[in-house]
């Protein structure tokens, strides 16, 4: 299992499955399979989906572990507007928005860029928001034990807007909060923190 590697290597198996599944799907819709611009397009949603569904090959813990450094740093450490793209597992559309994470250093802080990794992977996966949410604080909780740790995703949700109710500008916000920011105080700071960047 890779930490995050660069995607440019798909399984064949898995591709091949996928490609004559998607073959399946366009001809269903009653589209020419054997069309020059629908030709190819079966392997390239099927390549486009395991990117899309990486997530699941990687270890959001060992991009922790492999960061961590002792630091004797007590006070909040916040990476707002980490910007997510995710998939929802009931209708496979996108929903999209921005993730806000926040934790409280118990002796290791963590390499920044670790942290919108660890959103990345629980994102490649197919989701709901609110396990998207518990999944990335629960991770950030059990590996890097910080005092405290927060976590705040606001997001667009495609089939809610393309399909189904259509309502184009409803945002959903969702928001976890474990150790000192279950404190009504070090929460409230937290949130003025990141007002500016809430819809
Ligand atoms: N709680 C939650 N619901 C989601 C999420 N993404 C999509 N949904 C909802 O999942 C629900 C699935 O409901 P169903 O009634 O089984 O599906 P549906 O007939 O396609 O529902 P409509 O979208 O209302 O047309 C819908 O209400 C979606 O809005 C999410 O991240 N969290
Ligand atoms: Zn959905």
């Amino acid at each position: 299992m890779s930490n995050y590697r660069f995607f440019d290597e798909y399984n064949e198996e898995t591709t091949e499955e996928l490609k004559n599944n998607y073959s399946n799907i366009i001809s269903g819709l009653g589209e020419d399979i054997t069309r020059e611009g629908i030709v190819k397009t079966p392997e390239r949603a099927s390549k486009a989906m395991q990117f899309l569904t990486q997530g699941y090959d990687q270890d959001p813990a060992e991009i922790l572990k492999g960061a961590m450094f002792a630091e004797d740093y007590n006070d909040m450490v916040i990476i707002k507007d980490i910007e997510l793209y995710s998939l929802c597992e009931h209708h496979i559309l996108p929903f999209f928005g921005k993730a806000h994470v926040a934790y409280i250093p118990n002796g290791h802080i963590v390499g920044l860029s670790k942290i919108p990794r660890v959103v990345d992977v629980f994102a490649r996966r197919l989701q709901v928001q609110e396990r998207l949410t518990h999944d990335i604080l629960e991770c950030i909780n059990d590996t890097l034990k910080p005092k405290g740790v927060a976590v705040v995703i606001e997001a667009s949700h495609m089939c809610m807007m393309m399909r189904g109710v259509q309502k184009q500008n409803s945002v959903t916000t969702t928001s976890g909060f474990r150790g000192q920011f279950e404190k009504i105080e070090t929460r409230n700071e937290f949130l003025k923190l990141i007002s500016s960047s809430l819809s």
